[in-house]
């Protein structure tokens, strides 16, 4: 039974693969599999018919037969453990690339989201300039931390993974903020990602949606 995923009818990001139903496809589309998309607007996915997949109204969620998962990590951790390609198949590894799924959404997501959340919302306010400077000090630890432990590696451990994945995808949103070029290996690091021909499928996929509804 062909998947169905959840993403927005126009995505605030415009077609720039920020918003979370991406690593979904990505993920997908490294597994190989099929998916189609339920497309909804900012008030579909706060209605009843929604709040059912998700209980925080929000994109993307997951329907295959029965089975309804919302949270992109635990999607993408489904798809792994069902689907080769995204999890070694050793036991030690396999936890060890499942820790870095959990870093990415635990650990380096959270300062990202932040600093991007003020960005946005926040330039209006006498401390700005202020909270910015803090908030990026505290990406810019994340990142040397993470440049630190991957050294010359392709990849966080060993082969590509969904720690990987998840990881490229978080960073991904520091793409206009200067701070990833701060770090070379970490610029490579996101290139060597963006450069997967699973990540430029998924990518062109939700571009597609976007320039769909920029048309109509
Ligand atoms: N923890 C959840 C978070 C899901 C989430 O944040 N979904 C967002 C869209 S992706 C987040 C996002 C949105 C826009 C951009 N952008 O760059 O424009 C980037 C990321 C959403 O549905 N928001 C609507 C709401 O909460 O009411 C997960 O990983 O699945």
């Amino acid at each position: 039974m062909t998947p169905i995923i959840t993403a927005f009818a126009s995505s605030p990001d415009r077609g720039r693969g920020l918003a979370r139903d991406m690593r979904v496809r990505w993920a997908l589309e490294e597994i190989g599999q099929p998916y189609d998309v339920r497309l909804l607007s900012f008030a579909e996915i706060k209605q009843p018919a929604h709040l059912a997949r998700h209980p925080f109204g929000q994109i993307p969620t997951w329907e295959q037969g029965e089975l309804v998962l919302f949270e992109s990590g635990a999607i993408i951790l489904h798809l792994a453990e069902q689907h080769h390609g995204l999890l070694p198949a050793d036991p030690d590894a396999r936890i060890r690339a499942i820790s870095w799924m959990f870093a990415a959404l635990n650990t380096v997501e959270p300062p990202v989201a932040e600093r991007s959340t003020a960005s946005l919302f926040e330039r209006d306010k006498p401390w700005y300039a202020d909270r910015m400077q803090t908030l990026d000090e505290r990406v810019r630890q994340r990142l040397r931390q993470l440049s630190a432990r991957l050294g010359d590696a392709d990849w966080l451990e060993g082969h590509f993974s969904a720690g990987d994945l998840l990881m490229v995808s978080v960073l991904l949103r520091l793409q206009t903020s200067g701070l990833i070029e701060e770090h070379p290996t970490i610029a490579s690091y996101v290139a060597r990602g963006q450069a997967r021909p699973a990540y430029l499928r998924a990518f062109e996929a939700q571009r597609a949606v976007f320039l769909q509804a920029e048309s109509e």
